[in-house]
């Protein structure tokens, strides 16, 4: 359990944050069977080229944006293990939205296909919860907190008293108990991205999908909203799969690090993050294994950028962190 997750509230222009998390209510003997297997079959992505299938309800960006073809996704397959909890970071452009939209069933893709536990994702699946960087615009601002956290739960059709429940609990697992009748445009971005992560959590989703979701947060709250995820991935067991710019924040978050090639993408190399299940702000970036991690997946990048599409160990300084390494 990470200290800071359970460490004194801060302060923000919405008034204070009390704690995040209930440091007594994360055990660190989870057993992570409460996600589902995502696999990721020779998954191919063009827009403007032929997709296979219908367009998916909510998707923004299902056709090209006019022009010639844009082949974002060459050909990627990985796997994402039962409540595992896996980063994916690449230089600017690489697909790495268009990778998780496909993910979620958003978008079709041209080629390959996305498994979620045994069957082909063709839609937005039921256990699935998505949160974006844009806080402000996926929550409505006429809605309370608590009714934009109960939302989903209608249109799932869960039972009255169980919504209640539903909301209650995650309000307080992201510690807005205190807010739940304010409206959103009263909170500070960062408590609104808290109620975006309830929202989300509170639909028991087997599989959480997160596109830089603090890409529009100050530092500090960054690192609160780190936390608060680390320890609702532990409590929880989902399988969660989140991209970020930041590549410190990809290793602090991770179990694994997916670095990916520049567009066209392909995936660079896969590396286990070998930190431990506790992790916390100042100890676990400050460690040795941290700081070598950074470097070899900042090299990784860089070589990305430099339009690597295969890895070249012999230019690395650090040693691969990858599972076949
Ligand atoms: N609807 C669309 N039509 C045409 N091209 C698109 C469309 N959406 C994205 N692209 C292009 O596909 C490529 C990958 O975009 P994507 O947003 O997936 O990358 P990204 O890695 O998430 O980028 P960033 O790191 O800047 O957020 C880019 O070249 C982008 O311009």
């Amino acid at each position: 359990m990470s200290r800071a997750a359970g460490s004194a509230g801060s302060v923000s222009p919405g008034g204070p944050v009390p704690d995040v998390v209930d440091p007594a209510a994360v055990d660190p003997a989870v057993d992570h069977t409460g996600g589902a297997r995502l696999d990721v079959r020779g998954l191919r992505k063009v827009y403007g080229g032929i997709a296979r299938g219908g367009v998916a309800r909510g998707s923004s960006g299902a056709g090209s944006r006019g022009g010639a073809p844009v082949e974002a996704v060459a050909d990627l397959t990985f796997e994402v293990r039962p409540g595992e909890l896996v980063c994916v970071v690449g230089p600017s452009g690489a697909g790495k939205t268009t990778l998780l939209r496909c993910l979620a069933g958003l978008l079709p893709p041209t080629s390959g296909q996305v498994l979620l536990g045994d069957t082909p994702v063709t839609g937005p699946p039921a256990g699935m919860a998505v949160v974006l960087q844009e806080y402000g615009r996926s929550l409505f601002p006429w809605l309370t907190v608590a009714r934009n956290v109960e939302l989903p739960l209608r249109e799932k059709g869960v039972a009255k008293r169980r919504r209640a429940e539903l909301v209650e609990e995650t309000l307080a697992a992201v510690g807005l108990a205190d807010v739940a009748d304010a409206y959103p445009w009263q909170l500070s971005g960062g408590m609104q991205q808290r109620v975006a992560i309830a929202r989300a959590v509170a639909y028991e989703p087997q599989v959480l999908l997160m596109d830089e979701p603090f890409a529009a947060v100050d530092a500090q709250t960054r690192f609160e909203l780190e936390d608060l995820v680390r320890a609702l991935w532990r409590r929880l067991g989902i399988t969660v799969v989140f991209v970020t710019h930041d590549i410190d924040e990809a290793i602090y978050l991770g179990e694994r690090v997916l670095v990916l090639s520049a567009r066209p993408t392909v995936l660079l190399e896969d590396v286990a993050v070998g930190l431990g299940p506790d992790r916390d702000q100042l100890g676990t970036r400050g460690a040795p294994e941290f700081a070598r991690l950074r470097t070899h997946v900042y090299e990784l990048v860089q070589q990305a950028k430099q339009g690597a599409r295969t890895l070249d160990a012999a230019r690395l300084t650090s040693a691969t962190g990858g599972p076949d390494a």
